[in-house]
């Protein structure tokens, strides 16, 4: 195992890029610490495959440096990074049985005969195909081919690092959850660096220890799940992690007080006097319906959903979910929204501004 350096990473498939704009990776650096699990988070486009296939070595970027530990490899092929790798489609040898497509990465590289069949039988039992070891993998639907896939990327333990390319898009809805959770406890036994790449959440935030978000070719936060939901660094991260977002009000802000549509919110801590575009952002399960003190709202729909309720509506223009108990009543006083200072995020041209102090 090892760990992962990016330095100044960039890349564009464009043959002679021009601007930035040419550019599906516009400047990494990021160190992926041994034996770590990372989920890789970003919508479709914003460059999480290209990152990956540079760490692989199918892809050697225009620009930068990748290190396993101290050693740099950014053009040494992918046979000689030592890296698994499983795709978003399954890759198996339709002629082997499902216990040959397990030990193939092993029987490749000389292992010994029993070292093989222990280390397949328990990757097998770990994921669920022990009673199919003996079948031949044609035949089999999807799902099954994509648990081999997997199993065959989890199967050594001398490699660098394992890299899941949104692994579970095949696989049955009801599946993912006990996939995820078995590849969970293989990463506890074997403690393998791995970055788990999707562009969903809730398979970002169950699989990892730390989650890398990226938008637009670019890595905005590193960060535990709690990490993103209290204090994401970058708007987009506050509005991508959570169901929904984080709400964003445009304000301008006066030492510990934020002026919202000329109502005056309290934020609790001082942030001096701040230009440009600066917002502040709360999480709908932070802010509350109230017939008295807050900004005016106005209420556009209620959803009921079983445990919670789910209110959307307008504060001065800008689009405010709330998130309640299913419980608590709503009546049609209800035209204000009070927000906890506590949970405050402010912004400034998209990034997080932290705090002077308390005042
Ligand atoms: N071979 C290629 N040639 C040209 N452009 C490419 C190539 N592969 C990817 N791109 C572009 O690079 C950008 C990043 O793509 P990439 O596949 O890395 O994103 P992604 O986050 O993995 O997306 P998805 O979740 O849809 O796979 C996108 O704009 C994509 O269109």
């Amino acid at each position: 195992m090892a760990s992962i350096t990016l330095q100044n990473l960039a890349h564009s498939y464009a043959p002679n890029p021009q601007g930035e704009a040419d550019f599906a990776l516009k400047e990494v650096n990021l160190k992926w610490g041994d034996g770590e699990a990372y989920a890789l988070l970003g919508p479709s486009g914003c460059g999480k495959t290209t990152l990956l296939n540079i760490m692989s070595g199918l892809l050697t970027p225009t620009r930068g440096r990748v290190l396993f530990d101290e050693r740099d490899v950014t053009a040494a092929p992918t046979a000689e990074r030592n890296i698994a790798q499983v795709f978003q489609f399954p890759v198996v040898y339709d002629t082997m049985s499902v216990r040959e497509n397990l030990a193939f990465p092993l029987r490749n590289r000389g292992v010994d005969a029993g070292i093989i069949a222990a280390r397949v039988d328990r990757i097998a039992d770990m994921i669920g195909l022990t009673p199919l070891l003996g079948k031949k993998a044609q035949g089999l639907g999807a799902d099954l081919k994509q648990k081999i896939s997997l199993g065959r990327g989890m199967v050594r333990d001398d490699v660098n690092a394992i890299l899941f390319d949104e692994p579970l898009t095949v696989i049955d809805p009801h599946l993912k959850w006990e996939l995820r959770t078995q590849l969970k406890a293989l990463h506890r036994e074997f403690g393998h660096t791995m970055v788990y790449v999707t562009h969903d959440q809730t398979e970002a935030l169950t699989f990892a220890d730390k989650v890398v978000v990226m938008n637009e070719g670019r890595v905005l936060q590193i960060g535990t799940p709690q990490e993103l939901f209290e204090t994401p660094a970058h708007r987009f991260v506050g509005y991508f992690i959570g169901s929904p977002g984080m709400n964003f009000l445009p304000a301008t802000i006066d030492g510990a007080f934020a002026s919202i549509g000329g109502e005056r919110v309290d934020l609790g801590k001082s942030y001096g006097s701040l230009e440009g575009a600066v917002e502040i952002g709360i999480r709908p399960e932070f802010v509350k319906l109230t017939s008295s003190n807050g900004l005016p709202l106005e209420i556009n729909r209620i959803q009921d959903a079983g445990r919670q309720k789910f209110v959307n509506g307008n504060v001065f223009g800008a689009e405010v979910n709330i998130v309640m108990d299913a419980s608590e009543a709503i009546d049609a006083g209800m035209t204000r929204l009070a927000i906890e200072p506590a949970k405050i995020s402010v912004f400034q041209d998209g990034w997080r501004v932290e705090p002077k102090g308390a005042e």
